[in-house]
């Protein structure tokens, strides 16, 4: 049985912290306030982020250097505005041998960083290319049902994504492979701002051509965005990409999903955030997302009227309107290109 440490007691990281546990792996979950590791360890569950009955062989830990000492693997997975926080005391206890999985989708805002680059920045010692992502259609409330669940792991390395495909993988979360880091993050982040999206057309009363139509304009978005920052576009039509659209636009387990519904139906953002209580990581990709489009002249129209939604009080009616009766265009363009270019001599 190896130690395993899970950093990040919310909701995906209770569900990966359960996953691992049935693999067999005696589980430390950190939790960054002690009463919430406490009670934890009281109970056996997690009441607020997700409330299953949680194994024996995981136990909750305030202190992050215990948690983590001897652990054959460290599993990150907390909202992206801590990550930078996490990494800066997760540096002191590891070394550059140290398996390091995570399963945050976020990109900053101001810096437009991905989460690995962000731990890389704030784990200057620790090879880039060790660091895995984990990322896919997966909900935290199926994953601790055992709902049968796909998820991609990445890392420059392969050889690291392979030993995190060994660690996650079992007969319920069966983990593929790829060699395409920057494409399974930016899938993994932008579907949340589509997801949003969808809440809010939900909220709006627009049915399925609706979401449908979201779900397919939203996927051009992020592999315009996805490739012009070199990712393999066909990452898009995997797990970190339709996948992930497809699970968080249509489930009522999505936080973004129901985010975007509250701003539907009339709610501002702050009385959303207060309502939901759990982490809405469209909110701030939207803001990174939004200002990636201006600064490089990406055409994200969807993204753009969301975060005039938003940021900007603009009337979600307004921003339909204006989407439908956009200039006449043909749909496959830009990315056939990419497509073509990269296939062309192959
Ligand atoms: N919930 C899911 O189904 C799911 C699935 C896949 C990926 N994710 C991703 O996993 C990440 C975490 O999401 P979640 O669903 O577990 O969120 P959550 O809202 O359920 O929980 C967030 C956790 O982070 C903790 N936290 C907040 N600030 C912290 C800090 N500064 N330091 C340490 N811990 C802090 C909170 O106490 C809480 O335990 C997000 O990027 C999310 O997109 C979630
Ligand atoms: O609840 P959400 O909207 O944060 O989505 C959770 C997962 O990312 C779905 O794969």
């Amino acid at each position: 049985m190896s130690k395993i440490a899970v950093l990040g007691a919310g909701s995906w990281g209770t569900a990966l912290a359960i996953v691992l546990a049935d693999n067999g792996h005696e589980v430390r979950l950190w939790a960054h306030r002690k009463e919430h590791a406490d009670e934890m360890n009281q109970t056996h569950r997690n009441e607020k982020y997700l409330d299953v009955e949680i194994p024996d062989t995981i136990t909750a830990f305030y202190n992050m250097e215990e948690a983590v000492k001897d652990a054959e693997a460290i599993i990150v997975v907390v909202p992206t505005k801590a990550i930078r926080e996490v990494c800066q005391q997760l540096k002191n206890y590891i070394s550059s041998s140290t398996q390091i999985i995570h399963a945050t989708k976020g990109i900053e805002p101001g810096t437009l960083k991905r989460v690995s680059e962000m731990m890389s920045e704030e784990m200057p010692d620790f090879p880039y290319e060790n660091i895995v992502v984990l990322s896919g259609p997966s909900h935290a409330e199926e994953v601790a049902l055992r709902h049968p669940t796909t998820v991609a792991v990445s890392a420059v390395n392969l050889d690291r994504a392979r030993q995190a495909q060994d660690l996650f993988n079992s007969e319920n979360l069966r983990v593929y492979t790829s060699d395409d880091i920057l494409g399974i993050e930016v899938g993994g982040a932008l579907k949340n701002i589509i997801a949003l999206g969808a809440g809010i057309s939900d909220g709006l009363g627009y049915g399925d051509n609706a979401k449908a139509a979201l779900i397919t304009r939203g996927l051009a978005e992020i592999a315009r965005l996805g490739t012009s920052l070199g990712a393999n576009p066909l990452s898009f039509l995997g797990l970190s990409g339709v996948g992930d659209l497809i699970v968080t636009c249509t489930s009522v387990h999505s936080r973004n999903w129901r985010a975007g519904n509250l701003l539907g139906k009339g709610n501002n953002l702050d009385q959303v955030l207060e309502e939901m209580g759990m982490v809405v990581e469209g909110v701030r990709t939207v803001q990174a997302a939004h200002q990636f489009a201006n600064e490089q002249g990406v055409e994200m129209p969807i993204t753009q009227g969301i975060y005039q939604i938003i940021f900007e009080d603009k009337d979600p009616k307004d921003v339909v309107d204006e989407l439908m009766n956009r200039n006449k265009r043909q749909e496959i363009d830009d990315i056939s290109g990419v497509l073509k270019e990269r296939y062309s001599d192959k």
